[in-house]
């Protein structure tokens, strides 16, 4: 077995694990992205009420002084720029923090602790249940006791009012619905595009309960009960990342798309001479000045290679073509190389038709094609792709480079921009 090389003899036969070994380590960091996630959000519950009396010296029995109980956090949602890429982050279940009970002396407990979940810009949420629907709607708040009133001693109430009982749950029912937020009839729906990045709220807490100061009435002084806090808002909630980048780049497996992003950006995009070896898209920050002198950025992404036959679901699938309509501008890359599969002029044929084929709207978006490789003496090739080019479209602009040289790269950076801050003043 030889180590050095990465070969190993299985049997009689010689295998060779250099390009499968950087396709699993490719294949396995690769796994991470996520771009679609469901969640399940549960505010957190209030805390209890109090049923406690005043005591001092020579006040044996002081008035009620029950304090209410904190109300429970709630969770919110924002977006975080350049923290976040995908929502692979997210975990399964997120929770507030419960509010404390209330003491005596008309102490109130203390409010529980609200979390905010990240999502990177471009995130829409959708709420696709509420498990405590029915009691919102109804505004049938649960009254809990902490101690159960009726079991003091009570003045008579007329014989045919209300028990004491019931009167005690309509007075905390009151006290609920006049806290509790207002109801949102429909289903919390967020597009988180280009947010503020304040907070929005997903899950409110649960209201605290009620203190027994809040029970004194006529015809009991001295109330001996006290309600627990509601329980917070549960949800589940679907999340998905509708805009990957600002500008994305697309081409053949090979052509050096991974290769120009890790020149152009920080990002560290798998780069191998096989194809797809980029399987998810990968993502990077370009910072720019432009010909006005104002500096750009834009979210640059590596999308996995397009093949023939993809708008039928060759190759990657439609998963990855996914990706692709969620850039707001598109630039080709193109292998101009004379060692390439196939003719650069051929390769951007296919390239615009799978686009077209899939959703007309995507060639649309292309604004640049990068002709890569050109530090491989190719300029017949770039001829005929400039003429290939401005036959479908006399904007589009055509940009030699050489991603590995870091040649042309001065060029491309000003035409993404000036793409770029057009596409935004529209
Ligand atoms: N000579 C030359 N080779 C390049 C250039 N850019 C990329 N390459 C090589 O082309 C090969 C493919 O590059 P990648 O960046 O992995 O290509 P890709 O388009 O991301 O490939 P997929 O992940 O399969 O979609 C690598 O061996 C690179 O070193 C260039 O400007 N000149």
């Amino acid at each position: 077995m030889i180590f050095g090389n990465l070969m190993f003899i299985h049997g009689r036969r010689l295998i060779n694990l250099g390009g499968l070994q950087s396709w699993a380590r490719a294949f396995a960091t690769q796994q991470k992205f996520k771009d679609k996630v469901i969640i399940k959000v549960k505010g957190g519950t209030g805390g209890a009420g109090c049923s406690s009396f005043g005591r001092e010296k020579f006040v044996p029995y002081g008035p009620a002084d029950g304090g209410n109980g904190g109300d429970g956090g709630s969770v919110y949602i924002a977006t975080r720029p350049g923290t976040f890429n995908n929502l692979s982050h997210l975990l399964s279940h997120y929770k507030a923090t419960a509010g404390t009970n209330g003491k005596g002396g008309n102490c109130h407990g203390s409010l529980g602790s609200s979390s905010i979940i990240y999502v990177p810009p471009g995130t829409i949420v959708k709420e696709i249940q509420n498990l405590n629907e029915e009691e919102e709607q109804s505004h049938n708040y649960p009254v809990q006791w902490v101690q159960r009133p009726g079991n003091e001693r009570l003045p008579k109430l007329a014989l045919d009012g209300p028990s004491f009982e019931d009167e005690a749950e309509r007075q905390a029912q009151e006290l609920f619905y006049s806290k509790s937020p207002p109801i949102n009839t429909y289903p919390i729906k967020y597009n988180l595009m280009d947010d503020d990045g304040k907070p929005r709220i997903l899950c409110q807490g649960g209201i605290g309960g009620f203190g027994n100061v809040h029970f004194l009435s006529e015809k009991n002084r001295s109330p001996k009960f006290a309600t627990k806090g509601l329980k917070g808002q549960s949800k589940v909630f679907e999340l998905e990342l509708k805009t990957l980048c600002d500008i994305g780049l697309v081409g053949l497996p090979n052509a050096g798309k991974s290769t120009l992003l890790n020149s152009l950006t920080r990002a560290s995009s798998t780069v191998g001479d096989y194809e797809f070896t980029t399987l998810q898209p990968h993502l990077g920050t370009v910072r720019v000045i432009s010909d006005n002198h104002i500096p750009v950025s834009f979210r640059l992404a590596d999308i996995p290679g397009l093949i023939e036959g993809a708008s039928d679901g060759r190759g990657l699938g439609f998963e990855f073509l996914r990706h692709i309509e969620r850039a707001k501008l598109l630039c080709m890359v193109i292998d101009i190389s004379p060692k390439a599969r196939i003719s650069c002029t051929e390769a951007f044929q296919q390239l615009w038709k799978e686009l077209e084929e899939y959703n007309p709207e995507l060639v649309e978006r292309l604004s640049v094609v990068i002709a890569n490789k050109a530090d491989i003496s190719a300029e017949k090739q770039l001829e005929s792709l400039k003429d290939v080019v401005s036959k479908k479209r006399q904007s589009i602009r055509v940009i030699p480079i050489s991603a590995t040289q870091r040649q042309g790269m001065d060029i491309l950076l000003r035409c993404m921009a000036d793409a770029y801050t057009k596409m935004k003043s529209l």
